[in-house]
């Protein structure tokens, strides 16, 4: 599987309708990638949390617009990273926002969303203004060698720090983990550490992707990867706007699973 990872910089001056073109762009321009993989909230901003009302919108709005049209013409399946969604109807807090991710196919379908369950801010940010989602999500993506389907776990960023969230979407069948995220420079440790043991531990391909450049006066940290199931990295980005091209072989989980049993000494 050709991957492309999508390691987008922005700052606080560029607009946001030119950042969703120019990153449609980027996507359109994959050609020859099976999946490409966009970081979190790239398109409102990751911390510019004054300004999620404003540039929420729902998952027929104009960037999810932009990414099917872009997911068409690279003939890739797209995980479009994630936006403010807004819907009509309240979830249980009252509020109307979601940090939720899109996955688009090749003919530019919505094949799945995932609305991040652990919410980052402790008070502010997100569990301030947003709701938390509820389900785990591992959907079927059309990934394999002949376009089989490949069992594939959706988190967002901070859920990285959660692990029975993935030995959940491991129980469901989760060979290959996608995590944009908007990581601070200032915690870049532990996106290193994190990212790595979910690979490890749960015997699955990671591939994490996060933002560069500076905005909301919070320096993002870079440094997307791509990591095996042994803990190795397939590819890692530095910490500026960067496209990586990587070559996956998911039949790497199998092998893994099959000469490192782990995941059977399980006691529960
Ligand atoms: N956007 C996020 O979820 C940030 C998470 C983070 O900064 C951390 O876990 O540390």
């Amino acid at each position: 599987m050709q991957v492309s990872v999508l390691q987008v910089g922005y700052d606080d001056d560029e607009p946001v309708a030119a950042r969703v073109d120019r990153v449609a762009q980027l996507v359109a321009d994959q050609r020859g990638a099976d999946l490409v993989v966009l970081p979190e909230l790239w398109a409102p901003g990751g911390f510019a949390y004054r300004e999620w009302e404003r540039r929420a919108e729902p998952l027929d709005g104009p960037t999810v617009r932009a990414l099917a049209d872009a997911a068409r013409a690279a003939g890739a399946v797209v995980h479009g990273g994630s936006l403010v969604e807004r819907t009509e109807q309240p979830g249980p807090q009252g509020r109307h926002l979601w940090n939720t991710s899109v996955v688009l196919g090749p003919d530019g379908a919505l094949l799945a969303s995932y609305r991040k369950v652990h919410r980052f801010g402790f008070g502010a940010g997100e569990p301030l203004l947003m709701e938390a989602g509820e389900d785990v999500v591992v959907v079927d993506l059309p990934l394999g060698p002949e376009g089989e389907a490949v069992r594939t776990g959706l988190a967002t960023c901070y859920d990285v720090r959660f692990p029975e969230l993935f030995r959940r979407q491991v129980d469901l069948g989760a060979e290959l983990v996608l995590l944009p995220a908007a990581w601070p420079a200032a915690r870049l440790a532990h996106w290193r550490l994190l990212t790595r043991a979910r690979a490890v531990e749960d015997q699955v391909v990671l591939i994490a992707v996060g933002t560069a450049g500076t905005h909301a006066r919070t320096p993002m940290a870079g440094h997307s990867a791509v990591v095996s199931p042994w803990g190795e990295d397939l590819a890692e980005a530095d910490a500026d706007e960067q496209v990586l091209r990587v070559e996956v072989d998911l039949g790497e989980v199998a092998r893994c699973r099959e000469q490192f049993p782990v995941l059977a000494d399980r006691r529960l």
